[in-house]
């Protein structure tokens, strides 16, 4: 009975193509640049200005033409920043500020600690090539370049370089709107009394967290029964409002686990039991929302590691493909060296690190207990090292690691 598993578990790499096929980027929206943190662009940004826009003093002290160095010169101008342009004539000199426009005539700036000022006069060292503390118009950015690519996720450097161009709208990928459903008789929300066989809700949460950072907007939370005409009905409501559906727990073998059976009244379930620890019982499905359109549907197992892992490999990805984010396809991997020993039999195995960077070399430190159930893995946990099935790992042998500190 029990040897029949292995051979009925799918691979990861099954479980990905069914996640993503036919997924298309949802409907673009118009967005202000204030509020598009994290939003994934819809369509590339063209630079239509030159950044810098003119060609500026990198140091306070003071510009000229550089064959006019080696002199005593008289101080002609005073350019602070944000003033306009102007011209300076030869064996004359400029006073100039960080961020000041570059008189015209001049073509190099000499920092004030090296120029000594006699009254009206400034006496310049020699030998200042042309261009020495110039920063040049076009330097960061040239007017017609291509600014940031369509699927670009607008991180703090992206919102800056948009702003630089003067740019305070973008086109966005709408985010997707996600229902998140706690099953479970045992589950209750903190802020309650615990009764007797009773645990708190600590999927939702935590859940709730990785959606948001992976870009989703939870727009329906529920705490859903363990009976099949309860979780229809959840299934059912979340259907209506969501672009993807996604339960936790209620998806492996007992009386009690209802989610697959209630899908299949409403949708299709097209893969369950995967090849994976954390995460076997996970089920991938599909259902129709208002007017047929598409909800997909991702049931998490009921362990919080095992929803925690499944929300790294599965939702990111599908959020990513969602909103038109090819980066967000597959977490970063490195390489490190185990400081653990373990071996794996039909499943591969996520496991939780903690990674140390040192000279020699990056280590992989698991956590000590990674069954499903123990959330304190996760809790500093780098990245999941992943240990291919039927697998024997000692210390020191390396591990590829999925990496976790992004987004
Ligand atoms: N006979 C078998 N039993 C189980 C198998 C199996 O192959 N044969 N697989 C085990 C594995 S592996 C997993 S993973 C779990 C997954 O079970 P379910 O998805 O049905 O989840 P539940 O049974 O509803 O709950 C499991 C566990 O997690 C706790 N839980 C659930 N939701 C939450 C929440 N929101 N916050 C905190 N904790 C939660 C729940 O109380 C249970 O302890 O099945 C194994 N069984
Ligand atoms: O798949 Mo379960 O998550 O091994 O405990
Ligand atoms: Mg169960």
């Amino acid at each position: 009975m029990t040897s029949s598993h292995a051979a009925s578990l799918a691979p990861m790499e099954d479980a990905l193509a069914t996640l993503l096929d036919g997924v298309a980027p949802l409907p673009v929206e118009r967005q202000p640049c204030e509020q598009a943190e994290g939003r994934v662009l819809a369509a590339p940004v063209v630079a239509a200005l030159d950044v810098p826009p003119f060609d500026n003093s990198a140091m306070d002290g003071y510009a000229l033409h550089h064959e006019d160095a080696g002199q005593r010169l008289p101080v002609a101008l005073r350019v602070a920043a944000g003033a306009p342009g102007e011209r300076l004539e030869r064996g004359h000199c400029a006073r100039i500020f960080t961020g000041g426009q570059l008189p015209e005539g001049a073509d190099c700036v000499v920092m004030q600690e090296k120029v000594q000022r006699v009254g009206d006069e400034a006496v310049i060292p020699a030998d200042i090539p042309a261009g020495d503390n110039v920063r040049r118009r076009g330097r960061d950015v040239r007017a017609g370049a291509p600014l940031l690519d369509a699927g670009t996720r607008l991180d703090a450097a992206a919102l800056g370089h948009l702003a630089g161009q003067g740019i305070v709208e973008v086109d966005v990928h709408r985010r997707p709107r996600v229902a998140l459903l706690s099953t479970g008789d045992e589950i209750i929300d903190p802020g309650k009394p615990l009764a007797a066989g009773q645990i708190y809700n600590s999927n939702r949460p935590m859940l709730k967290s990785l959606l948001e950072r992976f870009g989703a907007e939870v727009v329906l939370t529920r705490s859903v029964p363990d009976s099949p005409e309860g979780t229809r009905d959840c299934l059912k409501e979340a259907a209506e409002v969501a672009d993807l559906v996604v339960s936790t727990g209620g998806v492996s073998v007992g009386e009690e686990d209802h989610v697959k059976a209630a899908l299949e009244t409403l949708g299709t379930l097209n893969l369950w039991r995967l090849a994976i620890r954390p995460g076997k019982p996970l089920a991938l499905g599909q259902m129709e929302g208002p007017g047929g359109t598409p909800v997909r549907f991702v049931g998490l197992p009921g362990n919080p590691v095992s929803s925690y892992v499944g929300a790294w490999l599965f939702l990111r990805p599908l959020l990513g493909a969602l909103q038109g984010c090819e980066s967000m396809a597959e977490l970063p991997r490195l390489w490190a060296r185990s400081d653990f020993a373990t071996s794996t039999g039909p499943r591969q195995h996520y496991m939780r690190v903690r990674l140390a960077f040192a000279p020699q070399g990056v280590s992989a430190l698991a956590f000590s207990d990674q069954n499903s159930g123990v959330l304190s893995s996760c809790i500093d946990a780098d990245a999941l090292a992943v240990i291919p099935p039927h697998c024997e790992i000692a210390p020191g042998d390396k591990v590829e690691c999925l990496w976790l500190r992004t987004w």
